[in-house]
């Protein structure tokens, strides 16, 4: 009885959030610390999220939050902003262990975390210490890491517990210093091998601990995590507020697919970039490390250079390979999320917790920890060069674009033996064009004419991605990364902030690309294709691409609907009687080529 009416008591007060969630509420008004609302300023953020509306002041008030919301939906804030609030009301300078934790499941994420609260402290101006660990460490830099002790540790659970099982923290401090513990990415964490690690430290948490819960999507996982660690939480679910529960790619992303053999992929590929039917940047997913050389070698020979992202380059590389995306110093990366094609598959049975189960999960999770959460920054267009082996999979690829309020889109490269997952995708987001937003139609601007002018010098280069030319550029890039990734560690050290040093979008092909590929001739394309690609340059133009690529965050002016925005584009250019000002959404900025 007690508990029901526990429950309606909570069910009614984030019914109040949820409604307050609607209203226009600013940062201020939701009771944001000045000296926040005005780093979000400096960083171009200046009203808060549907998700921030509702968790910002329930966290404020000291509540336990498990906040289930999109991808992209700016969760990291919703929790940083009165993370952060509450240390600056109270820096304890004698305790023994830091105030809050942040655990994520990968190092990647750490790394993202740490970043935005290291950026905010400073734009803050406040005396803050944060740490981050990861497993890598020894237990001697650990304890450097710990000694102060700081006042945010940002971790994974494993090597949270690393340092409770070395003696490098005390289950005891633990109990007399934790302020705040936040959970982020927590669907992941039980399913990347962690539940051992977090059981080992929740008996040390003390009572009085704000303990918030951040999830994408919804999961046995997070109902397990809840009862572990939470009593009585309030249970926030933005996926779009009001609306189906479901509903969980956000409404400012285009989804589309293309019917396309599977020999014809990398042809597919390369009409869709080489005739501008796209905006930038791109971020292109496959599920095998070998297709995605294949894929690289193959672009560079029409002029387009990219970079690879996978699991098997060593971690300094990826992050300083995300870094330079995110930065803008390359257009097209193409990752290799494997761990999601195996997921279904090969993930261990759930509940076994051991060393052998933990360790291959581990091996999985660094590979999915490529993608998972990652905040990819201006990702305009997703290509599914292979469709994701799960829906799961897909929504997350998905949700690397349309982050926050910009707007994206998403071309599904769909081959027969991937019709099965089209339609589950389909069933998952609609596939009704007159539904409007959030379905996936087929893409209409590739005609087959524009496809098959191109076949001829496709396939022709094509042929020369050979096999071997494949495996000795994994090979070479790997041998690079780890160069680079050496010299990234040490410069790193005393240069953190600089992106300069390394390029990762390097040519591979021993020779070099014939000039004669890197601009298709007007004559190979239909006029459907000419209409289609004018039209997304103008899209790219009326959507502010140029601002943001110098870290502006402009809403479109359409609304965040990419189409929309093409209409307006074209009607804009029929108004001036055809001439427009045209930069063409070819951004002019520095490379590092
Ligand atoms: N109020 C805001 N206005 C504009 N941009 C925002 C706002 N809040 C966050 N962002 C930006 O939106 C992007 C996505 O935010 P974030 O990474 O927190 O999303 P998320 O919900 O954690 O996504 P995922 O589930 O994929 O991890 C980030 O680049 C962030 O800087």
């Amino acid at each position: 009885m007690a508990a029901t009416t526990t429950e309606n008591v909570l069910k009614e007060t984030v019914q109040r959030y949820e409604e307050d969630a609607s209203d226009d509420k600013s940062f201020e008004e939701l009771g944001v610390d000045a000296r926040l609302i005005r780093a979000l300023l400096k960083k171009g953020i200046d009203k808060p999220t549907p998700i921030q509306r509702v968790a910002i002041p329930l966290i404020l008030e000291g509540k336990d939050v498990v906040a289930r919301a999109k991808t992209g939906s700016g969760k990291t804030f919703a929790y940083l902003l009165p993370m952060l609030q509450k240390l600056f009301a109270n820096v304890d300078r004698k305790k023994q262990a830091p105030n809050a934790f942040v655990l994520v499941p990968t190092r990647e994420l750490c790394q993202q975390v740490y970043a935005e609260v290291v950026s905010l402290i400073e734009l803050c101006r406040v005396q803050l210490k944060v740490a981050q660990l990861n497993s890598n460490m020894q237990a001697s830099d650990l304890r450097a890491a710990l000694t102060g002790p700081p006042d945010i540790l940002i971790s994974t659970p494993a090597c949270l517990a690393k340092c409770l099982f070395d003696g490098v923290l005390q289950p005891a401090s633990i109990n007399a210093t934790l302020e705040t513990l936040i959970l982020d990415e927590a669907d992941l964490l039980l399913s990347y091998g962690y539940e051992n690690d977090i059981k080992s430290f929740t008996p040390h948490l003390p009572r009085s601990c704000q303990c918030l819960l951040m999830s994408a999507t919804s999961s046995t996982d997070v109902d397990k995590l809840k009862k572990l660690i939470l009593h009585n939480p309030f249970i926030l679910t933005l996926p779009e507020v009001g609306n189906n529960k479901d509903d969980v790619i956000p409404k400012n992303v285009q989804q589309f697919w293309i019917s396309c053999p599977a020999n014809d992929k990398l042809l597919y590929t390369l009409a869709v970039l080489k005739l501008e039917l796209v905006q930038k940047k791109v971020l292109i997913f496959t599920n095998d490390i070998d297709m995605s050389f294949r894929l690289k070698l193959f672009l560079e020979k029409f002029g387009i250079k990219s970079a690879v992202l996978n699991a098997e380059l060593p971690q300094n590389s990826r992050l300083h390979i995300i870094e330079e995306f995110n930065a803008g110093l390359f257009d097209y990366l193409i990752a290799t999320d494997v761990s999601q094609s195996k997921e279904k598959d090969e993930a261990p049975k759930e509940g076994k917790g051991s060393r052998k189960s933990r360790k291959h999960k581990l091996k999985l999770d660094s590979e999915f920890g490529v993608v998972r959460g990652i905040d990819f920054k201006n990702v305009f267009t997703v290509i599914n060069f292979d469709m994701p082996r799960s829906v799961a999979g897909y929504v997350h690829r998905i949700g690397r674009t349309g982050r926050a309020y910009s707007s994206g889109a998403s071309i599904s490269l769909v081959s027969t033996d991937e019709m099965e997952t089209l339609e589950e995708v389909k069933a998952f987001v609609g596939d009704d064009e007159n539904k409007g937003s959030n379905t996936i139609v087929e893409f209409p601007f590739l005609t087959k004419n524009a496809v098959e002018s191109l076949r001829y010098r496709a396939e022709d280069i094509g042929k020369s991605v050979t096999k071997i030319a494949v495996r000795e550029s994994r090979a070479q890039d790997l041998r690079n990364e780890i160069l680079n990734s050496e010299k990234l560690k040490a410069h790193f050290e005393s240069n953190p902030r600089d992106l300069d040093l390394l390029k990762h979008d390097k040519v591979l092909s021993k020779n070099a690309p014939p000039s004669h590929l890197r601009d298709v001739p007007n004559y190979l394309l239909d006029k459907t294709t000419q209409e289609a690609r004018k039209m997304v340059k103008l899209a790219s133009d009326a959507m502010g691409n140029n601002n943001r690529r110098k870290g502006f965050k402009k809403k479109p002016k359409t609304g965040g609907d990419p189409l929309k925005a093409i209409s307006a584009a074209v009607s804009k250019r029929s108004h001036k009687g055809g001439s427009h000002n045209n930069t063409g959404g070819r951004h002019k900025h520095k490379k590092t080529d």
